[in-house]
């Protein structure tokens, strides 16, 4: 494919990026290659080191296989790479954002732009990234806060595949701005200022994907994906709606988009988990095998304990959350939900309001 990365944007300005994990890599990969000035800030010496090594140039820990440009360089001093940036993006899964963004609040300028690219819940609080962002950082920098989120796996991003995104700010300028700069013929930028539907949808597809993989694990097939993912994506919508997203945000790539993506695509981590647990591994071993962190481990429990406490019915949300958090049988599970009450497909109340609008 030609590299014709950098035909949408000439300007070129300087990237920060907190967090050496896969997705932070690739997108430090990204903005590298456009030609921003990019330091990925690592917490472990030895990311930083092999991302920084001219014989290596690679993060090995976390994206093997992939030779990061050049010109990208990798730092473990993050008040260093704050120093540095107009543009953060923030890439550090969601139980540990409120420590990190803490030990740099008092760096941040008012002018500069936080984009965060995590996709979760919290536990305990049940704070989206959004909710935590806008507690540990300035209030002058509330206005600057932004999200991206859609289909999008790490090391199709650092291949250079083609790859759509969504940007949600709730200033529509913030908006425009990210998806300026990180636009290329490679890496499309969408853009909108639903921040909590981008912000539910990517973190609730974890949950789902978890679903879907469980389902392939036991072997029980296409149609069961199908309606896993085609069901899942009503309750995403509920829990969402209820939660102040835009229904129509669910049907868009940081919605339907990432839950095909990850309840199909083989890359997927929360889709491995699950078809991991499906064969019959137990949970602990899966993540104790693993470097890179599942979401929807986590965020299942606070999905679930949003969907009790608005009182939204989400049975498999909940399904999942008793295979994960409370050792239940994934077979009996998914018995017990196909033999609950027989039901609309779509609640009558919406086709009513539907056609009260044509
Ligand atoms: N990997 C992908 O394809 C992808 C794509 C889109 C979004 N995301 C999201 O991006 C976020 C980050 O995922 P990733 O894939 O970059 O990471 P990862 O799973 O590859 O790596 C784990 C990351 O967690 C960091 N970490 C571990 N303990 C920490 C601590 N105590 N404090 C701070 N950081 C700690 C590690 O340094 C590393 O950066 C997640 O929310 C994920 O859902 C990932
Ligand atoms: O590998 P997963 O399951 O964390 O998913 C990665 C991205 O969120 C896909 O868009």
């Amino acid at each position: 494919m030609t590299d014709t990365s950098g035909q949408l944007s000439k300007e070129r300005t300087n990237v920060g990026v907190i967090g050496g994990g896969a997705w932070g890599t690739a997108l430090a990969m990204h903005a590298a290659a456009m030609g921003h000035d990019t330091i990925i800030w690592a917490r472990e010496k030895e990311v930083a080191e092999s991302i920084n090594d001219p014989a290596v140039k690679e993060n090995t820990t976390y994206l093997q296989g992939y030779k990061v440009p050049e010109a990208l360089r990798a730092s473990n001093d993050i008040k260093a790479v704050v120093a540095h940036a107009e543009i953060l993006l923030m890439v550090i899964p969601t139980p540990f954002v409120a420590a990190t963004m803490s030990t740099i609040r008092d760096s941040l300028r008012p002018e500069q732009i936080i984009v965060s690219c995590t996709k979760g819940i919290l536990n305990d609080t049940l704070e989206t990234v959004n909710q935590i962002l806008t507690r540990v950082v300035p209030e002058t920098l509330h206005g600057q806060l932004a999200y991206l989120s859609g289909p999008s796996f790490a090391a199709e991003v650092a291949q250079g595949m083609p790859t759509a995104v969504t940007i949600a700010s709730k200033s529509d300028t913030v908006a425009a701005r990210v998806q300026l700069l990180l636009s290329t013929p490679r890496f499309r930028c969408y853009r909108t200022t639903d921040v909590e539907g981008v912000e539910l949808g990517g973190a609730l597809k974890n949950v789902l994907a978890l679903a879907c993989g469980i389902s392939d694990g036991l072997n029980f097939g296409c149609n069961g994906r199908a309606a896993l993912i085609t069901r899942g994506l009503s309750e995403m919508t509920r829990l969402a709606v209820a939660l102040g997203a835009h229904p129509l945000t669910m049907g868009g790539l940081a919605g339907m988009g990432d839950l095909v993506l990850t309840c199909t695509g083989d890359l997927s981590r929360n889709r491995t988990v699950g078809i991991r647990l499906g064969k019959g591994e137990k949970l602990k071993d899966i993540i104790d095998s693993m470097k890179a962190v599942a979401e929807g481990v986590l965020t299942s429990r606070s999905a679930h304990q949003l969907a009790q406490k608005l009182n939204v019915e989400c049975p498999i949300i909940a399904g999942i959350y008793k295979v994960i958090h409370e050792n239940a049988d994934a077979r009996a599970v998914v018995s017990e939900t196909m033999s609950r009450e027989l039901r609309a497909e779509v609640d009558p109340e919406l086709f009513e309001a539907a056609a009260r609008q044509r």
